[in-house]
């Protein structure tokens, strides 16, 4: 594999799968970095023996599980994990998240808090000192479809920035539409200060389902660096 960020994807997965996983259940987050951890858990279940169930927190994820064939589970059958692994879209330094730029971020922030530990895995491009340095779509906000402009605006009156609706581009006229039928909003935020805040502050107003803000839940991140070593966050 020549592509540089594709093999700090698959490096960092890897570390994640084979210092964080053991027998038991494991949640699933979604993207592109979690295939690799996906073929690891595959693999190590195989040359292992490893006993896992996977629970997915999208379609996409269900789908990867399936095609493995790893055993699939629900929160329903499991409402604990022993761990969740998922991406980023982007990391602070006190592993502060900005995820959802797949649209799971509901789903993955119900896995994150399921588990005894959240492990997160990306790379270079994933880690910056302060949110917004490296990502600049903003912070995904999951909206009931009906609520849409009501939360774009509050949202501006309360915090400022600016949200626009996720559009789905050329393969569907319209919005984005997540796997739990809900719209997304990407806001794109102005001098914040405790993210935490404005974690509950977006999840006050009614209509929203979740953000995208993972405030204090992950405490450990591996990063796969362009020079092919992973480098690991820990708070
Ligand atoms: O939050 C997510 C999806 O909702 C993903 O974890 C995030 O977008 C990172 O994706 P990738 O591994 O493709 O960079």
């Amino acid at each position: 594999m020549n592509d540089p960020v594709e093999t700090a994807k698959r490096l960092a997965a890897l570390k994640a799968v084979d210092n964080h996983v053991v027998d038991g259940i494991i949640g699933i987050g979604s993207g592109s970095t979690v295939v690799y951890a996906v073929e690891r858990l595959a693999q190590r279940v195989k040359d292992e023996g490893l006993e896992v169930i996977c629970v997915p927190s999208s379609f996409q994820a269900k789908q990867l599980i399936i095609q493995h064939g790893l055993k699939l589970g629900d929160l329903e059958m499991h409402p604990e994990l022993k761990v969740t692994i998922d991406g980023a879209d982007e990391s602070d330094q006190k592993l502060t998240l900005i995820k959802g730029g797949g649209g799971c971020l509901t789903q993955e922030k119900i896995l994150a808090s399921c588990a005894e530990e959240f492990v997160v895995i990306a790379d270079y491009r994933k880690a910056s000192q302060n949110l917004g340095e490296q990502w600049s779509k903003g912070i995904p906000v999951e909206v009931i479809p009906s609520a849409y402009r009501a939360v774009y605006q509050r949202i501006e009156k309360m915090l400022g920035g600016k949200s626009d609706l996720r559009m789905s581009g050329s393969s569907k006229a319209g919005p984005v539409v997540t796997d739990n039928g809900n719209f997304i909003l990407d806001w794109k935020f102005e001098d914040v200060k405790d993210w935490k805040e404005v974690e509950i502050c977006l999840n006050m107003i009614p209509g929203v389902v979740e953000n995208g803000l993972f405030v204090g839940m992950a405490r450990k991140a591996y990063f796969g660096m362009s020079d092919g070593s992973v480098m690991e966050r820990t708070v």
